[in-house]
């Protein structure tokens, strides 16, 4: 399912907070959202999940989503969301048991989504043994329970150290290769955005407009870190988020 974006503008308390944003998000890729603070990254994003309405422009949905499909936006947080007192296949369940599916077809989707996530052996295991970067596994393979037609991903590898965080992009990565997911990812990170996105769509400072988008053609197997032709687009990207920051000191100056 592709999603486009048709001159999305929004704004808070009459405030522009987005203005004009066409977008496509094709079936298959993963979108970066990148930008400097404040600019509407997560705010694009609840738009995109249906949370909030635009206050302008519209969000069609083209195509139908996965078979299986019991969410069609679901979302991936940087707080991983999980409840304490389940256990990681609980966890898991929860998303699966309003849907009222027989107990034997959530057991199956628990037990295909933890092998794709290397989970296996912490099915039995509570959120408060595991590390960061194993919660958000688990956060991941919750979303990836419901067969979304498009994942939303709002800073999901902030909340962790950068050993780590090269950890689960390697996994992203690899979940990716083995099985293509639609993702809109929203990171502060330019160096995670060079190694997931297809897509890199940079939004100027509020009012978030588009800047530039930056394609790359990589397959995502083959980006490394440091990467010549990965460190170029980041250098592109580093230049054009450097003017904004530059441009928002200048302002404050001026209107200070
Ligand atoms: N519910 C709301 N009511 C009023 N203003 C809001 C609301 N949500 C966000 N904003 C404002 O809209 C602007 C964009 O916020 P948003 O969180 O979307 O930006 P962001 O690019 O994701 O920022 P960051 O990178 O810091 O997370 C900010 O100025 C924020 O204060």
């Amino acid at each position: 399912m592709d999603l486009h974006l048709d001159q999305i503008t929004h704004r808070y308390d009459g405030a522009p907070v987005l203005d004009g944003i066409d977008l496509h998000i094709p079936t298959g890729r993963i979108v970066c959202l990148v930008g400097p603070s404040g600019c509407g990254k997560s705010t694009l994003l609840r738009l995109v999940g249906g949370l909030e309405r635009p206050s302008e422009g519209d969000i069609r949905q083209i195509g139908t989503p996965p078979d299986g499909c019991l969410n069609p936006l679901t979302y991936v947080f940087q707080d991983f969301a999980l409840l304490p007192w389940r256990t990681v296949a609980g966890n898991i369940a929860l998303v699966l048991e309003d849907h009222g599916l027989p107990k034997s077809r959530i057991d199956a989707v628990i037990t295909d989504v933890l092998a794709r996530t290397n989970l296996s052996d912490f099915r039995d295991a509570l959120p408060k043994q595991l590390s960061g970067g194993m919660k958000q596994r688990v956060a991941i393979a919750r979303a990836l329970a419901v067969e979304p037609a498009v994942l939303l991903m709002d800073e999901p590898l902030s909340a962790l150290d950068s050993q780590t965080r090269e950890l689960l992009m390697e996994d992203l990565v690899g979940l990716w290769t083995r099985q293509a997911f639609t993702a809109v990812y929203v990171t502060h990170n330019l160096d995670e955005a060079v190694r997931l996105g297809h897509r890199i769509v940079l939004l100027s400072r509020r009012p978030g407009r588009i800047r530039d988008i930056v394609e790359i053609d990589t397959d995502l197997a083959d980006r490394r870190a440091g990467q010549a032709d990965l460190e170029e687009k980041r250098a592109h990207l580093w230049s054009l988020m450097r003017d904004e920051a530059r441009a928002a000191d200048a302002e404050l100056v001026t209107h200070g």
